[in-house]
């Protein structure tokens, strides 16, 4: 199957978006004529409740070659590795990090190199998130995947990913993450051969772009930098699968034909990406570090307010001029839980261990912070100089549940036996002489 090209973007989050591949599909002032043109069907694809509040309903109105309803039959399709089951290990308060996956070592496509870290909640309860990484070495060849039970945040770690969805095409590199919508149907194909990341799959409320409160109308992830790809389509027939994944299993059914065919289309519920690079990064310019609230990219609410489902934090290059400050992340502990992942670079928090496409757990209450290297190093640090932090990605996935790691995520070699003796080494300096 030839691989669809780049159809190009609009920009904007949350938008009311039109686009179309072949002039004249939409129709005008309505949304279902009596026959849509080119000989298209049109099919509404709803992201959250017909009756949502007007700022988060989300629905999008496709015009395609066929309808989403055209294939046969689903069955199980087994897959060891990549599912939503939080409860087969004890939840632990352990400080817990891993070393990055391998490459794989036989063939493998987005879908085979899914493995599932960690979670909490699940999809038939519609909160909680599942926490995998992939690792791929081939693009999906004649099959198509969604996920009924949540939307994909995709963080690439290594290797580019094209994601050809049913609304278009997100080329996506590392520091770029793309964002796939609960249902949408897409293929992801290689263009560097393999490629290695992080996906978060949320079960709750859709992300959307914090408050802003007193900073005002602008900074931290500004919303025009959000890309959705315009609309781009394949007419292709042949023997393909559609594997769909529901309540926490896969689904694997015959389709004839690419279920990309859409080749036009309106509305707000879309994939997108977005460069993390132009997030706009707002820090301390007195004294003390901030709560890493500053540094949310996208978040998912919970039904309490403040209290999120899962927000994406991320840790970029920035300048620490704080002034009679430990510069670094404080030593704490947090009623929420933080998965943490590195893109690239190294972590301000922490000298060694946490390796880019590696990955760190600390759950409720669990204390932690920097590592005793770092804690010396800051501490002893000439404040009367800025110190600049570059060349790095760390990213967060904070949640107020806890994160339950999977059997196979504490039975992993990945994982670091001697994690907590990165915090052995920290000096007692208690002299209550001293000022
Ligand atoms: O390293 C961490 O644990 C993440 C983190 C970073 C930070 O700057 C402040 C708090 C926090 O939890
Ligand atoms: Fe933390």
């Amino acid at each position: 199957m030839s691989a669809m090209q780049s159809s190009g973007y609009q920009s904007g989050f949350g938008n009311e978006f039109a686009t179309e591949a072949l002039p004249g599909t939409l129709p005008e002032g309505q949304n279902s004529p009596q026959r849509v043109a080119h000989g298209l069907y049109a099919e509404q694809l709803s992201g959250t409740a017909f009756t949502a509040p007007r700022h988060a309903n989300r629905r999008s109105w496709l015009y395609r070659i066929r309808p989403a309803a055209v294939h046969e039959p689903f069955e199980p399709l087994a897959h060891e590795r990549f599912h939503n089951r939080f409860d087969e290990a004890p939840a632990t308060p352990n400080q817990l990090r891993w070393d990055p996956l391998p490459m794989p070592a036989q063939s493998a496509d987005f879908i085979d190199g899914l493995v599932t870290l960690a979670g909490n909640g699940g999809p038939a309860e519609q909160a909680g998130i599942g926490i995998h990484l992939y690792a791929a070495n081939r693009p999906m060849q004649g099959r198509f995947f969604y996920d009924a039970d949540g939307e994909l945040l995709i963080v690439p770690q290594q290797g580019r990913l094209r994601i050809a969805t049913e609304l278009g095409v997100l080329d996506v590199e590392p520091q770029e993450i793309a964002v796939i919508p609960r249902g949408v149907r897409f293929r992801v194909d290689l263009p560097d051969g393999e490629a290695r990341g992080y996906v978060c799959e949320n079960f709750g409320a859709l992300l959307r772009l914090p408050e802003l409160g007193p900073i005002g109308s602008n900074c931290l992830a500004n919303p025009r930098d959000f890309l959705t790809p315009c609309a781009a389509y394949e007419d292709v027939e042949g023997d393909f699968r559609l594997v769909a994944k529901f309540q926490g299993a896969l689904w694997q059914a015959k389709i004839g034909h690419s279920p990309l065919d859409v080749v036009g289309w309106h509305g707000n519920y879309v994939p997108y990406k977005y460069d993390l690079r132009r997030f706009n990064t707002i820090g301390s310019i007195s004294y003390d570090h901030p709560d890493p609230s500053i540094f949310t990219v996208l978040t998912s609410p919970s039904d309490t307010p403040g209290t999120a489902n899962v927000d994406l934090a991320i840790f970029p290059p920035r300048w620490l001029v704080a002034q009679h400050t430990f510069r670094p992340p404080w030593f704490h502990r947090n009623v929420a839980s933080e998965f943490m992942g590195l893109v690239t670079g190294v972590y301000d928090a922490k000298a060694e261990g946490f390796a880019p496409g590696g990955a760190s757990l600390h759950n409720c209450m669990s204390g932690h912070g920097p590592d005793a290297a770092t804690f010396e190093k800051a501490s002893n640090a000439d404040l009367s100089k800025p110190d600049v932090i570059g060349g790095t990605m760390a990213f967060m996935f904070e949640t107020r549940r806890v994160i339950r790691p999977t059997r196979q995520a504490l039975e992993s070699p990945q994982l670091q036996k001697k994690y907590y003796a990165c915090w052995q080494g920290i000096a007692r300096h208690f002299d209550p002489e001293r000022k």
